[in-house]
């Protein structure tokens, strides 16, 4: 892909704690590629090395075909997750400094920063420093400081934590937008459910490498084969599955029991006992949603807490995890 962002088995130590091992994936041009994984994963150490602000110890990094220099690199547009805005600083005057440092010209700079600022809703908010505004206020600047020099790649840590629900779809619509004129977007998270809703393609990353990758389609659908199947009342839900050699109660979804069916077993064989179990209310093909893929994927996160795993929860009741 001629826009495509290539890593290619990228390896980074932290002394002893091997945070990327061997880490390979890729971004398209025009794609919004979610990357996900649990606390210490590597995903803010794959993004760095991407910036170039962290060197790999081995691998590579391509940018249409080529290692990523550092002409290419000034034309990304970063948001770093520790954030980088000067607090004392105006809005509008550190959106102006972030265009000129990437070498835009200053008549340049002042018409893209206002064009941030009002797309933003910040107009008025433009001579506030930084520190006095709003934590979403704060991050729609930091957001507008990573587009202000018109990048042809996008790399976010972490871009929607925090966030209420409008700064969420106003973020989410922006990405979109730099996506369909053609950068590759990749960026961070721990909401999946927004990661489901808004990604062409998802990278789950554990451990410094990629564990699954795809499109929330191919992902959902490339498990074994799971069944939705809710009989009630009568006996204890999910007791008859143990009568299908090799089903297994899996979960359950609102009232539903879901079973996981091996390879060579017959649905039918799986209607049959649930219809001898009571009145069968329904019986549907269950795909997992992104939240179960993950703890299946990842879990037991690495370092991590309970808290890493809460990430099904609407990315609006979501802070920075
Ligand atoms: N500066 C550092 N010095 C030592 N170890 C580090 C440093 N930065 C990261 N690590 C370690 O490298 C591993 C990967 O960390 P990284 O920050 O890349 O993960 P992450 O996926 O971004 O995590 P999070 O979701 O918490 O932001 C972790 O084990 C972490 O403790």
């Amino acid at each position: 892909m001629h826009d495509s962002l290539v890593l290619d088995r990228v390896t980074r130590h932290y002394k002893q704690v091997r945070a990327l091992d061997a880490l390979s994936m890729t971004v398209g041009g025009g794609e919004l590629f979610g990357f996900v994984g649990g606390n210490g994963a590597g995903k803010t150490t794959a993004m760095r090395i991407v910036l170039g602000v962290l060197a790999a110890d081995s691998g590579t990094v391509y940018w249409r075909g080529r290692p990523l220099d550092l002409a290419a690199r000034r034309r990304i547009g970063y948001m770093p997750e520790e954030r980088g805005l000067y607090p004392k600083m105006g809005a509008r005057e550190q959106l102006v400094h972030f265009a000129r440092l990437h070498g835009v010209d200053p008549a340049g700079a002042r018409r893209r920063a206002d064009h941030w600022l009002e797309r933003f809703g910040l107009a008025d908010r433009a001579r506030d420093e930084v520190a006095n505004l709003s934590l979403g206020n704060q991050q729609r600047v930091q957001l507008a400081a990573a587009l202000v020099h018109d990048p042809v790649l996008l790399v976010l840590d972490e871009p929607f934590s925090g966030l209420d629900p409008a700064a969420v779809d106003e973020m989410s619509a922006v990405l979109r937008e730099r996506a369909a004129e053609g950068a590759p977007v990749l960026f961070s998270s721990h909401h999946l459910e927004l990661v489901e809703r808004l990604c062409d393609r998802i990278g789950i990353i554990k451990e410094g490498a990629l564990v699954a990758e795809g499109t929330v389609e191919e992902l959902r659908s490339g498990g074994p084969r799971r069944y939705a199947v809710r009989v009630e009342p009568g006996e204890a839900q999910g007791n008859w599955v143990e009568r299908v050699p090799g089903a297994r109660a899996v979960g359950d979804d609102q009232g539903a029991v879901i079973v996981e069916l091996p390879g060579g077993t017959d649905d039918q064989d799986l209607l049959r006992a649930a219809l001898a179990a009571g009145p069968v209310r329904s019986f549907t093909p269950h795909l997992p949603r992104l939240a179960e893929l993950y703890r299946e994927t990842v879990e037991p996160v690495r370092g991590g807490s309970a808290a890493d795993t809460a990430d099904a929860a609407p990315a609006a009741e979501r802070s920075a995890v």
